[in-house]
Parts: C-alpha cells; structure tokens; sequence
C-alpha cells in the first residue's frame, strides 16, 4: 500500500540545444529546501553544465506534473535554448516543445512557408515561449511582420518577452491573455494578415474556428499535436483549404505526432 509520504515526486530536467541543463526538484512540500540549498554547490560542482536549479511544489496527490509554486535556487532564473537562429530564454514553469530538435524544424519550416506571403502582421496565439512569433519576426527587428503573441502562462509570457527584448525585437510583443477572448475582443480594423495558432491537445475549439472562418484574415497557420482536434477545427473552417502540410515526429516511440498546416482562404 503506497503511504505517499515522501518528498521528492519528480525531476524534472531540461537540456538545452547547447547542452546545459535547467533542474527542478517536484516536491510535496518546502521542508527539504533548506537541505537541497545546502547541497547546492556540491550539485553544481558535480554537474558543472547546470544553470538553473529550482522546487517546485506540489502537495496534492494528483495527476499533474508539477504545482504552481516555483522556488528558483540559483542566480540564473533562466535557461537559453538557441534554435537555429533565435535564443529563447526558457523559465521553469513555461511549456517547451517536447523534442527540441523537432521544434527547430518546426519553427524554420514555418518561417520558410511565411516568408513568401510578407505578411505585414500576424498574431502568435497560444505563443507559449514565443517559438513561433519570434522565428516569423526574422533576423532584422525593423523588418519581418509586426507579431502578437498571446498565451495565459504569465512565466512563459515573461521568458518570451525577454527573449524579445534580447534580440531587440522591437515589432513583437506578448500579452498574457485566452487566445479566444483576444480574437473576440480585438477591433476589426485591427484584424491581422496571419494567425498562427499551436493549442494544446484540445485545438482551438468552436468559437475561436468559427470566428476565423467568418474573418477576412487571409492565411492560418495551424500546428497541432492532436490530429483529431485539428480535423474538427478544420471542419468549422470551410472556407479555408490546407496548402501546405507536414507531419513532424515530435513525440518519438509513442502513437503521436506534430503536424503543422498552412490554410489559405478560398477565393
Ligand atoms: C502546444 S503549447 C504551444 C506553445 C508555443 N506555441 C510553442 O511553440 O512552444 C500550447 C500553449 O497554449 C497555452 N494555452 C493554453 N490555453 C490557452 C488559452 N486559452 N489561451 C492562450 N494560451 C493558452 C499553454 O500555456 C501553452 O503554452
């Protein structure tokens, strides 16, 4: 009979594409912070390629990943993950592509199909760490589209603001905010060239696909990671049709996959 008494739940560890690592000890409560500093210079003597290490903590006794309670150990509250040629500053707490070499794929085959259609403005919605938005924005801060990212993570908000300000990205911005309720809401004038969309398994849902469908906006570009959801969403969107598509094999050895659409509206 499992007593469910102890205190570490997960580790969870990222590696960056250049090989340094961000560390997060899940834990059931605050009790063993104090030993995990203690240790801490042992911990990154022994593992010299560390640079972020922080708790998280999770009292309940449930089917997530990790609590809402973060606790940044070290100086270094972020780590760098540098995909192809955009340096993203990843905190902990903020959702990153599953497979990062996969992701880099994605993200350059998305600029590639974008690149020929100029969009003067696109909207990034559920932008996570800013991935899509800051990969369209391109290399020259005072070309590419004017992008707009929009995600209800406030960290993944914060690392993708840095990662913007870093790169002096003066034409992006990320808010935080529901994906649907900023479509709703925003003035028609105001309505973009492109949306980008990449929700989480549920796809973007009823009214966010029928608000698209009756927009003018020109192109979507849909990356999904549930080909089911994606299929419904489609379907309330007639008066897009795919011209692009590709499958990406994010999630090695299991039945799922990444797939990424360019829809053009008919007409
Ligand atoms: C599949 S991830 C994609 C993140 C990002 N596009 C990337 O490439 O890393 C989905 C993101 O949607 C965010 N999210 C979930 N529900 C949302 C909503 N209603 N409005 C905006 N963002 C949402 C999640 O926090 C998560 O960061």
């Amino acid at each position: 009979m499992p007593r469910r008494t102890g205190e570490l739940k997960h580790l969870i560890v990222t590696e960056s594409p250049d090989g340094e690592l961000m560390i997060r000890f899940v834990l059931r409560s605050t009790e063993p912070v104090a030993r995990i500093r203690k240790h801490l210079p042992t911990l990154l003597a022994d593992l010299p390629n560390a640079r972020v290490v922080s708790v998280n903590v999770l009292p309940e006794h449930k089917a997530v990943l990790e609590g809402e309670h973060e606790i940044v150990l070290t100086e270094q509250q972020t780590l760098a993950m540098r995909l192809n040629d955009v340096t993203m500053h990843l905190r902990p707490q903020s959702f990153f592509q599953t497979n990062t070499t996969i992701a880099a794929a994605l993200y350059a085959e998305a600029r590639d199909w974008i690149t020929d259609l100029a969009p003067a403005s696109a909207w990034d919605l559920y932008s996570g760490v800013g991935g899509f938005a800051l990969h369209l924005a391109g290399g020259d801060p005072d070309e590419g589209p004017a992008v707009t990212g929009i995600e209800t993570s406030v960290e993944a908000v914060a690392s993708a603001e840095l990662s913007r300000t870093d790169a002096a990205l003066h034409r992006v911005r990320f808010e935080s905010g529901d994906a649907t309720r900023f479509a709703l809401d925003a003035p028609a004038d105001e309505a973009p060239d492109l949306v980008v969309v990449n929700p989480p398994r549920r796809g973007i849902g009823a009214e966010l696909s029928g608000w698209l469908e009756a927009s003018g906006i020109r192109h979507v570009l849909y990356s999904s990671c549930n080909a089911v959801s994606l299929a419904k969403d489609l379907a309330a969107m007639p008066s897009y049709r795919p011209v692009r598509a590709r499958v990406f094999d994010m999630f090695p050895q299991t039945p799922h996959f990444e797939v990424m659409t360019l829809l053009e509206r008919r007409g």
